[in-house]
């Protein structure tokens, strides 16, 4: 069976999804798109054999359609992901989820009411090869208790619509879902702190932050968010136990030695960094729409756990960096034990 999906926001990552399905991902096709322009969605229709639809709630609709994949900006998620829900369709939504916790949780509830999971949340790093192999080597016990997780998030530059609160909402929200999910704990307090600014920023924007997580269990997280490092897309995660350590790699790159240096390439964008994640998430995904079976990726409550924390970061960012209790609320049984 080739699965048919149906895309709603042919923007920059919906585009790039759109070519993963059809070039990359053996199974899978896209049938429908839409987008608030609709021109950009007549463009791509004609480019990839698909039909464009006046709106998303037409294109859930469609018989078309086996399986929604949500692309267009964070703050309409919650709409289509409900309407995808109602219609019992699978459906892939890019982080966030939603935009408010009371969004992620009406999500929630509306799956359990239908009764079986149909939503994968897009958080694609623990697709990445780095990360699985850093969570089975934690899952091994060899390194004994985790204590301490150092990690760092950093971009070249961001542009001037990028705000303060966006380092946890939009950037640091990757590390928050990862971490719960690898370290199998749950995060219950977050503290920002912002050290001396970047001259090479936009004036509004304080950059680098510094992110302070507590989990359930006692781990301690710090986390440095920094989007104008200039230097490259630089992602990295260290977790230390009692015994040892463990690192996430470096991806695959020649080393180069020339002129009495040697070097290697550090990426210069998300989508060159995890291009092999995004693609083995979506590889898997479409087989479990393909078989029928329920989504194995980050859950709604995923979605709903990463906002809620995120949610937390930022009051803490508002308010001077004072530390603020995550409020979570209980996990449902059918979301199964911790992250
Ligand atoms: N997993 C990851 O690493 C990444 C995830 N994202 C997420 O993907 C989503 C989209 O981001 P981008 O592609 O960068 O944005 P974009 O602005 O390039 O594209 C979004 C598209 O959605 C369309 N759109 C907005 N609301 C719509 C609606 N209700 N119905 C139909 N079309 C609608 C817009 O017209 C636009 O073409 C965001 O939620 C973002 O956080 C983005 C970049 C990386
Ligand atoms: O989701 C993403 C972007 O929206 C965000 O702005 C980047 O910082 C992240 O690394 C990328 O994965």
């Amino acid at each position: 069976m080739t699965v048919r999906v149906g895309v709603i926001g042919t923007g920059m990552i919906g585009q790039d999804h759109i070519r993963r399905l059809t070039d990359v991902i053996a199974g899978a096709r896209v049938s429908a798109v839409t987008d608030l322009d609709a021109d950009r969605a007549a463009e791509v229709a004609a480019r990839v054999g698909a039909t464009a639809h006046p709106d998303g709630a037409e294109l859930i609709a469609s018989p078309e359609v086996d399986a929604v994949l949500v692309t267009s900006w964070g703050p309409t998620h919650a709409e289509h992901v409900l309407n995808a829900i109602a219609a019992g369709r699978p459906v892939f939504c890019e982080k966030p989820l939603a935009t408010t916790a009371e969004d992620c949780l009406r999500i929630v509830e509306a799956e359990r009411a239908h009764g079986r999971r149909l939503v994968q949340v897009g958080f694609m790093r623990r697709f990445d090869a780095g990360y699985r192999q850093m969570k089975e080597v934690l899952a091994s016990g060899s390194l004994g208790t985790p204590l301490m997780v150092h990690c760092a998030h950093r971009n070249p530059t961001v542009p001037d619509s990028y705000t303060s609160r966006m380092a946890a909402q939009d950037t640091a929200v990757h590390e928050i879902d990862v971490l719960r999910w690898l370290l199998d704990d749950e995060i219950v307090s977050a503290q920002v702190i912002t050290p001396r600014a970047t001259s090479k920023r936009f004036a509004h924007l304080k950059d680098p932050q510094i992110m302070l997580f507590e989990t359930a269990n006692g781990v301690r997280v710090d986390l440095e968010v920094f989007v104008n490092c200039q230097y490259g897309y630089d992602i990295r995660c260290e977790t230390v136990g009692e015994e040892g350590l463990v690192r996430l790699p470096d991806p695959a790159a020649v080393g180069v030695r020339t002129a009495g240096l040697h070097s290697t390439a550090v990426p210069q964008d998300w989508k060159a960094r995890f291009v092999d994640a995004f693609d083995t998430e979506f590889r898997e995904w479409i087989a479990t729409v393909e078989n029928g079976t329920e989504p194995t990726g980050p859950s709604a409550w995923d979605g709903y756990a990463a906002t809620v924390i995120t949610d937390a970061a930022v009051a803490s960012l508002d308010s001077d960096g004072a530390v603020v209790t995550v409020d979570m609320k209980p996990r449902p049984a059918c979301y199964g034990g911790a992250a």
